[in-house]
């Protein structure tokens, strides 16, 4: 079965009506699993569907079309309720090109056993012509995890969102104007348990979609947005908004050639664009009272050091030794710093803090509470912060600034 949503475009999916068990929740609503197939002159799919229905799903697409003249398959998004098709769709679309980001290409080799297959790797702002239609992508990272991006599809005004915009009701109107039910709490309820645990990157999100002309957002579970586009977007960037707080950052450093102070002064920045405020302490040039004096005041204190022979520099040990002294309930801590090749004394800071009276934030943690694999406590940084190093930092410290919004 297909449903006609532009002039030769085509939804494809699957209505789940089941109670589906996802992400540790059940989905006592079900879902549906939104895959679009586009007629153009190189016939294209855009996402699939849960891989329990992979070989229905192809069934029913070879009533639509000859799977041999499918030119590109679009993959949004990694995660098999989205590419669980993609097995049993390649195995007979033989001339597809596999279009997705640079981080799903080795998932989805290993995941679906597509070593032989062609893929074509995109990024933000590539375009790609398929045939009287023009597709654009854009990255969206962790919405909803790192491999993530979405499709615009020029000609029609469609963004195709994946999780993004999506929500899980099985529902059989398939367009948000022919449901008679308010959608909204639903939509909302999506948002707050897959989207806002990633918040920092739908706002990054939200400002790289901002020039985009949509007409319909067809993402991949739930209701196809066609009224009121622009209202969805908007609870996207009410909800996603920074709330106001009190909270207070501190971050004490101790550097020998100016990298470690580097990295405290770009954590400062990234506070400070949040609305956060955050002191900076040189512990060398700090009286040790006034340093814990900073510390009681704070509710999140960064400790960073540089490397040298394998140790801390200066005061930072004397100010670690001091917090066994000091009442930490509720507050957090992050080690960081700056490196060589070994940074020993970067992971001696996380012993200190582990013992501490803080809750000190540590990988294993992370990877338990969001499902992000690439969010690094402590914070490591080979000398000096670049191009490459940042986009992990940023990571890191976004995490810290979800902590100290939350209610
Ligand atoms: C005297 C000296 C000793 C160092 N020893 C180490 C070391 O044992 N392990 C390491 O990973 N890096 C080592 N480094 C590299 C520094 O940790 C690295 O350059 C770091 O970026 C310096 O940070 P800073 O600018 O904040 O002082 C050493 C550097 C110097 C100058």
């Amino acid at each position: 079965m297909s449903i006609q949503i532009h002039d030769n475009t085509f939804w494809v999916g699957k209505v789940d009506n089941r109670d589906v068990p996802f992400h540790r929740l059940i989905l006592t609503k079900g879902t549906t699993y939104n895959s679009y197939l586009i007629k153009s002159e190189k016939p294209t799919i855009i996402d699939t569907v849960d891989i329990s229905f992979g070989k229905e799903f192809r069934d029913n697409l070879e009533k639509e079309i000859n799977l041999e003249e499918i030119q590109y398959i679009v993959i949004n998004h990694t995660e098999p309720d989205h590419s669980g098709g993609l097995r049993t769709l390649a195995a007979k679309a033989v001339n597809a090109v596999i279009v997705c980001t640079q981080a799903a290409v080795y998932e989805l080799k290993e995941m679906y056993k597509l070593h032989d297959r062609t893929f074509l790797v995109v990024k933000t702002g590539d375009t790609l012509d398929i045939g009287g239609k023009t597709l654009s992508f854009i990255e969206t990272p962790y919405l909803h995890t790192e491999e993530t991006m979405v499709t615009y599809c020029v000609e029609d005004k469609t963004l195709f969102s994946c999780d993004i915009f999506s929500t899980h009701v099985a529902n059989e109107h398939y367009f948000n104007d022919k449901e008679s039910n308010d959608i909204l709490e639903d939509f909302k309820t999506y948002y707050t348990l897959i989207m806002h645990p990633h918040r920092m990157y739908v706002r990054e999100m939200i400002e790289k979609i901002k020039g985009l002309d949509i007409a319909l957002i067809a993402p991949s579970h739930g209701y196809l947005l066609r009224e009121d586009v622009q209202k969805f977007i908007q609870i996207y960037d009410d909800m996603s908004r920074n709330v106001e707080t009190s909270r207070k950052g501190l971050v004490l450093y101790s550097s020998m050639t100016g990298n470690t102070r580097e990295i405290a002064s770009e954590i400062k920045e990234l506070y400070e664009a949040n609305g956060i405020e955050m002191n900076v302490i040189d512990v060398n040039r700090t009286e040790l009272d006034a340093v814990v004096s900073e510390i009681n005041k704070a509710d999140i204190v960064f400790f960073g050091t540089s490397t040298r022979y394998a140790d801390m520099i200066g005061n930072m040990e004397s100010v670690l030794k001091k917090l066994e002294t000091i009442d930490l309930e509720g507050k957090y801590a992050v080690a960081f710093g700056s490196y060589g090749w070994s940074g020993e004394p970067i992971e001696i800071i996380q012993d200190y803090l582990n013992q501490s009276g803080f809750t000190t934030l540590n990988t294993s943690q992370i990877v338990k509470s969001t499902g992000m694999t690439d969010v690094y406590f402590p914070i490591r940084i080979r000398f000096s912060l670049n191009e490459e190093s940042r986009t992990g930092f940023k990571r890191a410290v976004y995490h810290t600034l979800d902590l100290m919004m939350a209610e």
